[in-house]
């Protein structure tokens, strides 16, 4: 299992082992202990999947405000999609900043969301399945979201057209008026 770190602190590629053999492969795909090892210590209670059909649907940007904040880690069961997340924690170096992580079942990486960022993704290819773990249960109360095109972001999709999106996603409100629910902790 390759674990690599990225330009936005606390946010982790997670590379898997893959077993090939005549039947397929088999593969890890949460080690709790493993993972410790390299400092993440989440205990994880609820297990998400959703199907989306079309390629360039685009789910987000979410997040869940405290008491119930999400950490997340996300792979790809089917397809394959641009894992985007951005960081939302008032006082951090990288503040605002976006960071897209292609996730796909051929490469079998993993994208772990820590707790102060936005989260979203938009599909590839047709019939993909995300999977990923929270570290909270889902709170409709704390559900909040940001939009996907939210110029302080400026996130560049790689979209050709719009994408399909939720009439929830199509109404969120911009980043700047949102209370600091996140601060940076250093
Ligand atoms: C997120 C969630 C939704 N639901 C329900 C509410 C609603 O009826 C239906 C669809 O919800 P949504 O439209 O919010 O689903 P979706 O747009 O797929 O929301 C997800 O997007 C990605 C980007 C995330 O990061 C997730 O945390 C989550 O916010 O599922 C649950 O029962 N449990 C959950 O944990």
């Amino acid at each position: 299992m390759q674990v690599l770190t990225t330009e936005l602190p606390g946010v982790l590629i997670i590379e898997p082992d893959r077993f090939g053999d005549a039947r397929g492969f088999f593969s890890e795909s949460w080690n709790r202990r493993r993972m410790a090892g390299h400092g993440v210590e989440i205990d994880f209670v609820q297990d998400n999947h959703s199907l989306s059909v079309e390629p360039g649907t685009l789910r987000g940007l979410h997040f869940q405000t405290p008491p119930h904040a999400q950490a997340k880690l996300v792979r790809c069961g089917r397809g394959a999609f641009m894992d985007v997340v951005a960081d939302i924690r008032h006082g951090s170096p990288t503040y605002g900043r976006w960071l897209g992580v292609d996730l796909s079942f051929e490469n079998g990486r993993q994208l772990l969301v820590p707790e102060g960022f936005l989260h979203g993704f938009v599909t590839r290819q047709p019939e993909t399945e995300i999977i990923y773990k929270c570290s909270d249960y889902y709170a409709p109360d704390c559900d909040a979201a940001v939009r996907f095109d939210d110029p302080d972001l400026a996130i560049d999709w790689g979209l050709d057209g719009p994408p399909i999106l939720s009439d929830k996603d199509a109404a969120a409100p911009r980043l700047r008026g949102l209370p600091a629910y996140f601060t940076w902790k250093g």
